[in-house]
C-alpha cells in the first residue's frame, strides 16, 4: 500500500517558521493536490516527503514504513520538478532510461519500461531525439516519463506545468490526470494554480502560512470553504464577501439577524435582473467584461463591490441599475471577526 502520511511536521529556516505542524495523508492511489499561495511552505513540505530536507519535528511514513530520516534514494519515490531537468546530452530514450540504468536492470527490461512510459506519455516517436529538438511540452513529458519508468508507488510533483503556455498546460493537465490514474500511482502534486487543483485533484489540501487550512474533495472545498481565506483563494473570480449589518443581512438572507455578518457568495450564485423582482436588492453595474457565453459583471451593492457571472443574453451597461438575488444554497456565512465559516449547527445569531 503506497500511502503517504505526514504527522506533526514542523520546519524552520533560521527564525522563519515555514511549517507549523502539518498533518496530511495521501491515500493509496490518490491524487492529492497541495494548493496555496507563494511562500506558504508547499515546496518545503514536498522536499521533506522526498527526503531532500529533514523536519525539525514530526514524522513521515510511506506505506507503513517510517522514512523521516531516510535519504531520498531509500524512499522508493519519484519526483518531477518545475524546471523539468532533462539531460541535454542524452536522447529521449536515455533520459527516460536514466533511473532504470541506475538500478542496473537488464537491457531488455530497460527497453520494455522505456517503451511503456513513452507510450503512456505519447512520445514514442521522439525516442531518438535530443531535448534541444523538443518543444517545452515534449520535454516536460520526457521528465514525467522518466519519473514513471521506474514505476514508483509514490510520485511527487512540484508545479510541473508552470513553465508551459496556457494551452499546453490545459492539454497536459488532462493527460497527467489520465495516466496517473491508469498507472495507479499515489501522487502528491504542488501547485498555486487553483484551476489546475480543481481540475486534477481527488482531494485538495489548501495551505496557508505553514498550515493546512482545509483538506477535502475539490467541490467541497469550493462550495464549503472553511474560512474566508479558502473562499477567496479558490474560484476565478473568487467568492464575494459582503459585510452586512443586521438589517441588510435580513433583507438578503430572508431571516432576521441581531448582529453584523460576513456573507460569502460565489459570482455564479448571484442572480442579476434588469428589472425589480420581489425579494431582490438594488445594485449598480460598474464594469462589464464579456467572456463569451457569460459576462463578468462588477457591481456595487450595499456600498460594496462584488462580482457576478451573468448570461450574455442579458444586456448590461455600466451605470445601469440592476436587482440582485443570492440563491439561498449558494450563500455561506462567516464570522466577521475570525473569518471562519459558521457551520449549520452553530448558526449565525
Ligand atoms: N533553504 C531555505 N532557507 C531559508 N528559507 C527558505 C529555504 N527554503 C524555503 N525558505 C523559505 O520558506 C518559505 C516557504 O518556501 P516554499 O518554497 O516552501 O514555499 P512555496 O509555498 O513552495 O512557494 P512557491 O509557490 O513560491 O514555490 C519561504 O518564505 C521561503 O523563502
Amino acid at each position: 500500500m503506497a500511502r503517504v502520511l505526514v504527522e506533526g511536521v514542523e520546519k524552520s529556516f533560521g527564525r522563519t517558521r515555514v511549517l507549523k505542524g502539518v498533518d496530511l495523508e495521501v491515500q493509496d492511489r490518490e491524487f492529492l493536490v497541495l494548493l496555496g499561495p507563494s511562500g506558504c511552505g508547499k515546496t518545503t513540505l514536498l522536499r521533506i516527503v522526498a527526503g531532500l530536507e529533514w523536519p525539525d519535528r514530526g514524522r513521515v511514513f510511506l506505506g507503513e514504513r517510517e522514512v523521516t530520516h531516510l535519504p531520498p534514494r531509500a524512499r522508493g519515490l519519484a519526483m518531477v520538478f518545475q524546471n523539468y531537468a532533462v539531460f541535454p546530452h542524452l536522447t529521449v530514450f536515455e533520459n527516460i532510461a536514466f533511473g532504470l540504468r541506475m538500478r542496473r536492470l537488464p537491457e531488455r527490461v530497460v527497453r520494455e519500461k522505456v517503451g511503456w512510459a513513452a507510450e503512456l506519455l505519447r512520445i514514442g516517436e521522439l525516442l531518438s531525439r535530443y531535448p534541444a529538438q523538443l518543444s517545452g511540452g515534449q520535454r516536460q513529458r520526457v521528465a514525467v516519463a522518466r519519473a514513471l519508468a521506474v514505476e514508483p508507488e509514490v510520485l511527487l510533483m512540484d508545479e510541473p506545468l508552470s513553465n508551459l503556455d496556457a494551452l499546453l498546460r490545459l492539454e497536459l493537465r488532462a493527460e497527467l490526470k489520465r495516466l496517473l490514474k491508469e498507472a495507479g500511482i499515489t501522487t502528491l502534486y504542488v501547485t498555486h494554480d487553483q484551476v489546475e487543483a480543481m481540475g486534477m485533484a481527488d482531494r485538495i489540501a489548501v495551505m496557508r502560512e505553514g498550515e493546512i487550512v482545509q483538506c477535502d474533495l475539490p467541490l467541497e472545498v469550493y462550495r464549503n470553504p472553511r474560512d474566508t481565506f479558502v473562499g477567496g483563494f479558490l474560484g476565478n473570480p473568487p467568492m464575494n464577501f459582503l459585510r452586512l449589518g443586521p438589517g441588510a443581512a435580513s433583507t438578503l438572507l430572508g431571516r432576521s439577524f441581531s448582529c453584523e455578518v460576513l456573507v460569502g457568495v460565489r459570482p455564479e450564485d448571484l442572480e442579476v435582473y434588469g428589472a425589480e423582482v420581489p425579494g431582490a436588492f438594488p445594485g449598480r453595474v460598474l464594469v462589464v467584461e464579456p467572456l463569451g457565453p457569460h459576462q463578468l459583471v462588477t457591481l456595487e451593492a450595499f456600498g460594496q463591490a462584488l462580482k457576478a457571472t451573468v448570461p450574455s443574453s442579458l444586456p448590461l451597461r455600466p451605470g445601469e441599475e440592476v436587482w440582485l438575488k443570492a440563491s439561498p444554497e449558494g450563500v455561506r456565512l462567516f464570522d466577521p471577526q475570525t473569518g471562519r465559516a459558521w457551520s449549520e449547527v452553530e448558526r449565525a445569531p
